[in-house]
């Protein structure tokens, strides 16, 4: 897929909150095709920085430039958020409404939702309320709401961090036939073994600053700095 909003380019950004500074200077270019996955520890800055890329956060210092205006911007892309939020509507009303938005037809926004669910492996009943779905349900719930405009670029937080394996693996599915399909994706993880299946590059932050990056296989052949080799061997830092 040729993308019409790549490359994003970010040039020293800096995001501060209450006087202190919770992520950068980072400066990265996303282009091309393939699985980008963020890791580092717990409040590393991995939210802040998926957060910083879509646009959904005021940047301090620095910018972030898409290609492209920004109608095209808004609507090419989406974000899974790791707590989905929620809308007073049926599933499949959720699920399709990025399409009702976009003016398509109900009976085919709803046809598109049921094949969304389908992809993602949500199998439950699709006219009941979204409040009564699990944690696990919810997630794949806003990755199908998410897929169903084929985004150009993809970002998720923690995708599967209240799936079971199975549902994990289904979910690992889904987005590699997905990067498979052209969209570019970017992912936070804590799961290694999640990071080693899916990752094609790696963007490794630690209090807030990019410290590594590269491909995949290069990263987890050697990573360069203690702080990342640590965190890849499940080590305790001090
Ligand atoms: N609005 C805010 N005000 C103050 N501090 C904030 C704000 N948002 C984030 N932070 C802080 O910024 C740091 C980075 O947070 P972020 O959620 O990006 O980390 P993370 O790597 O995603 O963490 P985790 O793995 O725990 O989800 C944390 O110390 C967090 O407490």
């Amino acid at each position: 897929m040729v993308s019409a909003i790549l490359p994003l380019v970010l040039e020293d950004v800096e995001l501060r909150r209450q006087g202190k500074r919770i992520l950068g200077p980072v400066s990265l270019t996303l282009e091309g095709e393939g699985i980008t996955v963020v890791m580092g520890p717990n409040g590393a800055g991995k939210t802040s920085l998926l957060r910083a890329m879509h646009g959904l956060e005021r940047i301090n210092r620095g910018r972030a430039v898409w290609q492209g205006g920004a109608e095209d911007v808004r609507a090419r892309q989406a974000f899974v958020f790791q707590t989905p939020v929620l809308m007073r509507r049926s599933v499949l009303d959720c699920i399709a409404y990025p399409l009702i938005l976009d003016g398509v037809a109900r009976r085919d926004a709803r046809a598109r939702g049921e094949a969304a669910a389908e992809e993602v492996g949500l199998h439950v009943t699709l006219s009941a309320p979204v409040s009564v779905l699990s944690g696990g349900e919810r997630q794949k719930m806003a990755l199908a709401r998410a897929l169903i405009r084929a985004p150009e670029v993809l970002f998720l937080d923690e995708p599967c961090a209240n799936l079971d394996l199975h549902s994990t693996a289904e979910i690992e599915r889904v987005l590699t036939a997905a990067r498979d399909r052209g969209t570019r994706i970017v992912m936070s993880t804590h799961n290694v073994g999640q990071a080693r299946r899916l990752a094609d590059d790696i963007l490794f932050l630690f209090d807030g600053r990019l410290i590594e990056t590269g491909s995949g296989d290069a990263f987890f052949a050697g990573p360069g700095t203690p702080e990342a080799r640590a965190h890849i061997n499940g080590d305790l830092l001090p």
